[in-house]
């Protein structure tokens, strides 16, 4: 396993898992929004989801679920990634109340965004910076879009966190350079089309991961 940590997101195959976890992914994602080509339902997800070793978090996808959402999920993952509005009152009782590991998508393009995730700290467990999807867009990620990295280098989150938004194999290792990352999260950037993962694109994102 790379000693950085790898999340191949947007998962929808058993073929697709399997390279991920071949590749040394340290975390699989899986997405439940319905606007997604990576929407799988709930029976599909926990069904990927139980293909992942214990030592490989199961990450969901989720944009502003309600409770009842949380209830049929969570007990398939071992991580709820919050990729919508949810206020850091709203993570912390997602939190309180379904007892898993909780990361929140934190949407930048300038620096000032960066300052969001401070009130996250301590209501989630991992703030993950992602490239904020233009306004009306149907998804809050997911897009392959990047954010200047630059805005990264030398700022201090302020709790553990990740990098998201527009990687792939290409830009992997100057992203890593860059920011310093910890987790690097990955999706279009390992498809040959929205939705359709690729498995040697999965292979090349994770070798690329382990020459930092
Ligand atoms: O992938 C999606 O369709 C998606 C839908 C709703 C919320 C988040 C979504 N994707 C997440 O966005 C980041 C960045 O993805 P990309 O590499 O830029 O395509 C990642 O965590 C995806 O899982």
């Amino acid at each position: 396993m790379s000693r950085i940590a790898i999340k191949i997101c947007g998962l929808s195959t058993p073929e697709t898992v399997e390279a991920a976890l071949k590749g040394g992914a340290s975390h699989v994602g899986f997405v439940h929004f319905a606007k997604s080509p990576r929407h799988l339902e709930i029976d599909r997800l926990a069904a990927l989801a139980r293909r992942a070793p214990d030592h490989v978090g199961r990450v969901a996808v989720l944009v502003q679920p309600d409770d009842a959402l949380l209830a049929a999920i969570a007990p398939h993952v071992d991580i709820v990634q919050l990729h919508g509005d949810e206020t850091p009152e709203r993570a912390a009782a997602i939190r309180a109340r379904f007892g898993r590991t909780l990361w929140k998508a934190i949407p930048v393009k300038t620096r000032a965004d960066l300052a969001a995730g401070s009130a996250y700290a301590g209501a989630v467990d991992m703030l993950l910076y992602d490239a904020k999807t233009p306004k009306g867009a149907d998804l809050p990620g997911g897009m392959g879009l990047r954010f200047d990295w630059d805005l990264l280098a030398g700022f201090r989150p302020p709790a553990p966190w990740g990098l998201s938004g527009g990687l792939d194999a290409d830009n992997v290792a100057e992203a890593i350079r860059i920011t310093g990352a910890p987790l690097v999260d990955v999706s279009s950037g390992v498809e040959s089309a929205p939705g359709i993962k690729d498995v040697d694109k999965i292979a090349a994102f994770c070798n690329a991961v382990s020459t930092c």
